[in-house]
């Protein structure tokens, strides 16, 4: 097999809180360098929440540790769950992929240098015809695409995904898997919150599922059996859990 592109990640005793809320409890889990690793959950279970930690961006305790293969961190991208445009923003998808990726202004243009790696990477999510739209006036699909085209400049060694698939059509879903085969098989590192659990058994190597806590972890493949999702969705369930453990 070919050496990971992607760092291997272990998160170690994370416990978040936010106010009196415990977000997460005590998360232990690690992502193997170059695998598709899909995190599933109720909502509010705390995925993005984990996302944010691993970005930086929340306060945890415990450790989050990431080991690159090389003497150098890669690159992350990050695709997140949604982006709100107001519909009159004067905004085209050209000038957000400009605002990712160029310090200069967008009023002033894309750059010379971003020109053809924004042209591939919308070519690539099939919206080059749209680069002119207005951000507000994309469809959710067509909004979701470009989140993912942002990701791809530069190429990440480390991809975050949010939900990615959920406002995609037919057509937008191939054009994801396209982009996670060609991950996989450059052995980029693919964190993935997803609620499509048949979606997850195909395409992830190994699944979490997270509620505040850590539910199950394995290969997707086995590791999805009716009994876990039932535990993992069901409020009710986890509720009887969670008495029988403080009983115990
Ligand atoms: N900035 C914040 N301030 C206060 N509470 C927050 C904040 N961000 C998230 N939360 C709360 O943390 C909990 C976990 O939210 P999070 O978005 O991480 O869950 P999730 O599993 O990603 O859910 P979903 O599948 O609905 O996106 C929720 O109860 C949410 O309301």
């Amino acid at each position: 097999m070919s050496t990971a592109a992607g760092p291997g990640i272990a998160f170690e005793s994370v416990d978040l809180t936010l106010g009196h809320t415990d977000i997460l409890r005590q998360v232990n889990l690690r992502v193997q360098a170059g695998s598709v690793h899909a995190l599933v959950g109720p909502n509010g279970g705390g995925k993005s929440s984990l996302f944010k930690a691993l970005l930086g961006q929340m306060p945890h305790r415990g450790q989050i540790s990431l080991t690159w293969p090389g003497a150098l961190p890669g690159t992350v991208g990050y695709v997140p769950q949604a982006l709100a445009f107001d519909a009159g923003l004067p905004m085209t998808v050209m000038d957000f992929m400009g605002a990712m990726c160029q310090r200069r202004p967008v009023f002033l243009g894309l750059s010379p240098r971003w020109k053809a790696p924004v042209e591939q990477a919308l070519q690539q999510v099939g919206m080059w015809d749209k680069a002119g739209r207005r951000m507000g006036a994309l469809s959710g699909g067509e909004r979701q695409r470009v989140l993912l085209a942002q990701a791809l400049i530069p190429s990440p060694d480390l991809i975050l995904l949010d939900e990615p698939m959920s406002a995609l059509d037919e057509a937008g879903e191939a054009i994801f898997e396209s982009l996670l085969a060609h991950w996989r098989e450059t052995r980029v590192t693919v964190l993935w919150i997803e609620h499509d659990l048949d979606a997850v058994t195909r395409l992830a190597d190994n699944v979490t599922g997270l509620s505040r806590q850590v539910l199950f972890d394995g290969p997707a493949a086995e590791t999805l059996t009716p009994q876990r999702v039932l535990a993992l969705f069901s409020s009710r369930q986890r509720r009887e859990d969670e008495k029988e453990k403080a009983v115990a």
